[in-house]
C-alpha cells in the first residue's frame, strides 16, 4: 500500500473515513481562529462547530449511542488544527456526558440545545480541597421539599463563566465517600450560583471558580439515581480521558508537521537538518511515539464502541501514554525550531502550552497510573 494512513488500521469503518475527510476540509476554511478574546472564540466555535453539525457526535442523542471513534478522531483532527476548537469542542461533551448517558427525557432538552450549538456546557466537579481525590466532595445538596439546596465551591470549571448550563456533582449523603455523591443539571442563571472569579490558565481555556450559596434545585434536576454521582463522573471520565489523548495525539501530528518543515527546510553547512543523523533519530522517536499514542488512543476507542461496559483500564493507559508522549515530541520539535521554538507565534510554542494542561484535566497523570495499576490488580489472570 503505497499511501498507508492510520485510517487503514482495523478500528476504522468507511464512515470514519468520510468523516475525517469532511472535517478536514471543514478545518481547512474555518481554522484557525483568532484567540484574542478566548470566551468570545469558544463561543463562535461552540456556533459554528454546532451550525456545521460537528457536535451531534460531541454525546449521544436519544436513541443513539455515542461513537468513540468518531469523537476521537474529531477532537485529535482539530487539534491539530487549533487546540482551542478542541477545547470548544470537547467541553460540550464532557459537560453533557452524565446528561447523554443518564438524562430524563426532559432533561435531554440541554442536551440537544448544547448538541447544536445552541447552548455551552460545563463539566463541574472539582473542588478546592477535592481535586484527584473525588469521594472528597464538600459540595453539599441537602434536601428541601421537592428539590436539595446546594452549598459550595467548585473550581477548574470547564467553560466557567461563558456556559449556559454546568453538570455539577454535590454530596447527598447516601453514604460514605464516593457513595454519597448525586449528580445534578444547574442552568447557569440559578440564582445563588456565582462565578467567582475567572482562571487563566497555560492554555486559552475559559475556566472559572464557582460558588454555590444556596442554590435551590427542583427532583427533576437529579441526574440518575441519588448517591449514584460518584459512578457517572466515572462513567463520564471512562469515555472523555480516551479522547483527551486523542487531542493530545493531534497536538503530537502538528508537531511532528512543523518539525518535518522545519528540517527540511533549514540550511546548515552545505545540506539541510534533516540530512544529519541525530536530527533523524528525533524525528524516528517522533514518530514511533505518535503511532504507539495513536494505537492505545483507538484500542480504547474500538473498545468502547464494541459494548463495553467499562474501559477505565484502556482509556488511562491512551490518555496517560498519549499526553506524556505528546508532551517530548512538542517539546523535541521546539528544540528543532531553535530560537523561533519559544516565540510567540510560532506553532510549536503553543503546542508546548496547550500539551502541559492535558496532562493534569480529566485526572493528572498519576491519577492514571493509579486507575491501570488499580485494574491490573484486579484482573488475577494480568492483562493478557
Ligand atoms: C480513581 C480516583 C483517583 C479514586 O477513586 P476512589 O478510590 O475514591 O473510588 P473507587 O474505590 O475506585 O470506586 C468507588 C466506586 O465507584 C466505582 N467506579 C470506579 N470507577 C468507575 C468507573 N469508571 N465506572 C463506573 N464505576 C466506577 C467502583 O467500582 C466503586 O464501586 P463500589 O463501591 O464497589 O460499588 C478518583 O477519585 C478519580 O478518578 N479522580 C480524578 C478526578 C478527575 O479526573 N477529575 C477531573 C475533573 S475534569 C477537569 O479537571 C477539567 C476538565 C476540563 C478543563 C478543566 C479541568
Amino acid at each position: 500500500m503505497a499511501d498507508r494512513s492510520f485510517l487503514d488500521w482495523p478500528f476504522f469503518e468507511p464512515r470514519h473515513r468520510s468523516l475525517k475527510a469532511a472535517l478536514e476540509a471543514w478545518c481547512g476554511t474555518h481554522l484557525p481562529v483568532d484567540h484574542g478574546d478566548a470566551d468570545a472564540a469558544c463561543r463562535d466555535l461552540v456556533a459554528g462547530l454546532g451550525a456545521a453539525g460537528w457536535l451531534q457526535h460531541s454525546a449521544a442523542g436519544e436513541g443513539e449511542v455515542l461513537d468513540v471513534r468518531s469523537l476521537c478522531l474529531i477532537r485529535e483532527t482539530l487539534a491539530r488544527h487549533d487546540g482551542l476548537a478542541d477545547f470548544a469542542f470537547a467541553m460540550q461533551g464532557l459537560g453533557m456526558g452524565a446528561v447523554s448517558l443518564f438524562g430524563t427525557p426532559a432533561q435531554r432538552g440541554w442536551l440537544e440545545r448544547t448538541r447544536s450549538g445552541g447552548a455551552i456546557a460545563g463539566f463541574a466537579l472539582t473542588e478546592p480541597g477535592a481535586g484527584s481525590d473525588v469521594a472528597q466532595t464538600a459540595t453539599t445538596a441537602e434536601r428541601v421539599p421537592g428539590g436539595y439546596r446546594l452549598t459550595g465551591e467548585k473550581t477548574y470549571i470547564s467553560n466557567g463563566g461563558i456556559a449556559d448550563v454546568y453538570v455539577i456533582f454535590a454530596r447527598t449523603g447516601e453514604g460514605p465517600g464516593a457513595k454519597g455523591l448525586s449528580a445534578f443539571l444547574l442552568p447557569a442563571d440559578a440564582p445563588g450560583l456565582e462565578v467567582v472569579a475567572r482562571i487563566a490558565v497555560i492554555a486559552p481555556h475559559p475556566l472559572a471558580h464557582l460558588r454555590l450559596d444556596g442554590v435551590i434545585l427542583p427532583d427533576s434536576a437529579r441526574i440518575g439515581a441519588p448517591g449514584a454521582g460518584f459512578k457517572i463522573a466515572m462513567s463520564v471520565l471512562d469515555v472523555f480521558r480516551a479522547t483527551v489523548g486523542a487531542a493530545a495525539l493531534g497536538f503530537a501530528r502538528r508537531a511532528l508537521d512543523e518539525a518535518l518543515v522545519r528540517v527540511q527546510r533549514s540550511r546548515v553547512g552545505g545540506g539541510c537538518l534533516a540530512d544529519h543523523q541525530m536530527v533523524q533519530g528525533h524525528l524516528a522517536d517522533m514518530a514511533l511515539e505518535i503511532d504507539a499514542a495513536a494505537l492505545l488512543v483507538y484500542r480504547a476507542a474500538w473498545t468502547k464502541d464494541q459494548g463495553a461496559a467499562r474501559v477505565s483500564r484502556e482509556a488511562a493507559m491512551a490518555k496517560l501514554y498519549a499526553t506524556e508522549a505528546a508532551q517530548r515530541v512538542i517539546d523535541t520539535a521546539l528544540q528543532l525550531h531553535g530560537g523561533d521554538g519559544v516565540r510567540h507565534g510560532f506553532a510549536v510554542e503553543s503546542l508546548y502550552r496547550e500539551i502541559r494542561a492535558l496532562r493534569i484535566y480529566e485526572g493528572a497523570s498519576d491519577v492514571q497510573k493509579l486507575v491501570i495499576a488499580r485494574n491490573v490488580l484486579a484482573e488475577p489472570g494480568g492483562i493478557g
